[in-house]
């Protein structure tokens, strides 16, 4: 079996790397395409993967395809590809917005599609992907793609109506995280602490507390008040979070980010 990307940037680059590290297939089994030079350079250079910037090539040499643009040119790439994409491909999206009645239209014939949410913790094999297959999908296919999918992240089935939340709550969270980690370690700086070395600390506390979310199974409210010592240091922090509006912050963005995904 064949992989190939159209779009070979920042998703794809870091899926592609799983993929290949987890041996779900080989460098030399897997395709990209893009009309950025230095993207494809970026991907041959790192994996090793054919590259081309020619999108029919990679349809025509791949069984598994991956529409990896931003979603402004998937329109575009599929009126490109639509003639060369074949009834026994199996195509994976990537992209807010596009929903599965949308691609159906576009593509203008029975196509087998995986509109999935991946996030860029794929890079560390820690990513987390929603997938929903379209009808023409059967049961053993789906199973094939949540097989690769599972190369660089954890995988979860969903019914379609749940994608957009999924953009917000993992697609685009590791911005949030990534932020919550700098603001950290911007507070630690000013305290005197080397900036490097703020990072590794505060970048390790929210691993091993999404760790203990996951492995303890507790609810999270327990969890954060396992920390909070009576008239400790935590509760005086927890307060300030409180006053300073963090949960409200956190949901408003969310519902920002999944209004931007309706309207793609
Ligand atoms: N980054 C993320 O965290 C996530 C991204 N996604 C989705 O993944 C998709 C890709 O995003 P991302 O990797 O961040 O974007 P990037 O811009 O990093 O990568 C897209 C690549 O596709 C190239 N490209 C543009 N038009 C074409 C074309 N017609 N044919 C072939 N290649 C083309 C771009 O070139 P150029 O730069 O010249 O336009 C660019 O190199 C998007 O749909 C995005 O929504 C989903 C989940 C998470
Ligand atoms: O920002 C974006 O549009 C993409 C989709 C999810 C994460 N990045």
């Amino acid at each position: 079996m064949k992989l190939g990307f159209i779009g070979c940037g920042n998703m794809a680059g870091a899926m592609m790397g799983g993929i290949i590290k987890n041996n779900i297939f080989k460098s030399e089994d897997v395709y990209g395409s893009d009309v950025f030079e230095p993207s494809r350079e970026r991907v041959k250079n790192m994996y090793g993967i054919h590259v081309s910037d020619n999108n029919v090539d990679v349809v025509d040499a791949v069984d598994v395809l991956v529409l990896a643009v931003k979603p402004q040119y998937y329109e575009s790439v599929i009126t490109q590809i639509k003639d060369h994409v074949r009834a026994d491909q199996l195509i994976i999206t990537i992209a807010p917005g596009k929903t599965l009645s949308w691609l159906a239209e576009k593509f203008g014939k029975d196509v087998k599609i995986v509109r999935t949410m991946p996030n860029t913790p794929a890079l560390v094999g820690e990513g987390m992907t929603g997938a929903t297959p379209n009808e023409f999908v059967t049961e053993a296919e789906l199973k094939y793609v949540c097989e690769i999918l599972s190369g660089f992240s954890k995988v979860e089935v969903i019914s379609e109506k749940l994608m957009d939340t999924v953009v917000a709550v993992s697609g685009s969270s590791p911005a949030y995280v990534f932020m919550f980690i700098e603001a950290m370690a911007d507070a630690a700086v000013e305290q005197g602490m080397p900036r490097a070395q703020a990072y590794k600390f505060a970048a390790q506390a929210v691993m091993g507390s999404a760790k203990m979310v996951l492995e303890t199974g507790k609810h999270p409210g327990e969890l954060k008040d396992m920390v909070c010592s009576p008239a400790g240091t935590t509760i005086k922090a927890v307060r300030v979070l409180e006053k300073e509006g963090l949960r409200s912050a956190v949901i408003e963005a969310m519902d920002a980010c999944v209004d931007a995904a309706k309207g793609m």
